[in-house]
């Protein structure tokens, strides 16, 4: 359903115009109702193949080659086609739920709006809809949570506002950009199974970018481990756990000893749980 080749993002520097090439000619394909990790240390090129996919690069970069979604490319397609797409197909869940959500707006009024026939229904059918919503992602007290502004809510529980408007929506694909990186370590696993579990109920493809490679296999059909801007190798977990084809691969590994007990010689983890290119043996 999704297929991306030879993308290559350049971005030009904003005051001297000097040119840097971001991404190198990534290439993968995804199919209906898969889930795909994309794993790397911090800067090898995660969000920016997200962003590609999302068309919100940044200013002035060039993108080239192809990213079809159901044989749309959205490199070429006309605005009102990438409309469409954004709205219907692909939807984003992103580090910081906060910034999903409008602070002036209650959660209830969120999930409504981001329902397609929401001028169609009447307030109690809508409100109905959205707290069986909130009850598919583990709310138990719908109505407060319906009634309640962003700013009153904890990151995880926002989190889960955000799960259940991503896949209210049904979209073709969830986009998942370190959705759990900014939330406390037990509701991390929490909202990570959340997400899990609602995926394969609606038989949803997804991205899943973080630089846990343990997190990844945990949740992903297969996983891409990126470095510098390209994908060094691509495989399913048990592959890329029994034969890593890099050393950079097998210290991302190291980074997380407890599941990987065997995952190879170098790379300490930085503190944010990254490893060093130079530790990698890369
Ligand atoms: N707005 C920007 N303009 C130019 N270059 C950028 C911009 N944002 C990021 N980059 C560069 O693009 C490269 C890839 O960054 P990207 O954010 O995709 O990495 P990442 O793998 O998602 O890392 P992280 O895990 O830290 O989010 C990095 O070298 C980064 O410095």
């Amino acid at each position: 359903m999704l297929k991306i080749d030879g993308l290559v993002l350049t971005v030009a520097d904003p005051d001297t115009g000097q040119e840097t090439e971001i991404l190198h000619g990534s290439t993968l394909a995804l199919a209906q109702g898969e889930a795909l990790g994309l794993v790397g240390e911090s800067g090898s090129g995660k969000s920016m193949t997200l962003k590609c996919i999302l068309g919100i690069e940044p200013a002035g970069a060039r993108v080239e080659g192809s990213i079809a979604l159901d044989g749309t490319d959205l490199l070429t397609a006309s605005g009102e086609q990438l409309r469409r797409i954004r709205a219907n197909d692909l939807a984003l869940i992103a580090q910081n739920p906060h910034g999903a959500l409008n602070p002036v707006l209650t959660v209830g009024r969120f999930l409504i709006e981001g329902m397609s026939d929401a001028r169609s229904l009447d307030r109690g059918e809508a409100q109905r809809r959205a707290a069986a919503l909130l009850a598919e992602v583990g709310i138990e007290d719908t109505d407060r949570v319906l009634r309640s502004y962003p700013h009153q809510l904890s990151g995880g529980m926002l989190q889960r506002v955000v799960i259940a408007g991503a896949i209210s929506g049904e979209p073709k694909l969830l986009l998942a950009d370190e959705p759990t990186t900014a939330l406390d370590v037990t509701t991390q696993a929490e909202v990570v199974a959340i997400l899990d579990e609602k995926r394969r109920e609606h038989g949803l493809s997804m991205i899943f970018v973080t630089h846990d490679l343990d997190l990844a296999a945990a949740v992903c059909d297969r996983l891409a481990v990126m470095k510098d801007g390209a994908i060094l190798e691509i495989g399913t977990p048990d592959e890329i756990r029994d034969q890593p084809k890099t050393d950079y691969t097998r210290a991302l590994m190291a980074a997380r000893p407890m599941l990987y007990p065997e995952g190879g010689s170098g790379g300490t983890p930085e503190p944010d749980g990254t490893v060093s290119a130079e530790e990698a043996g890369a």
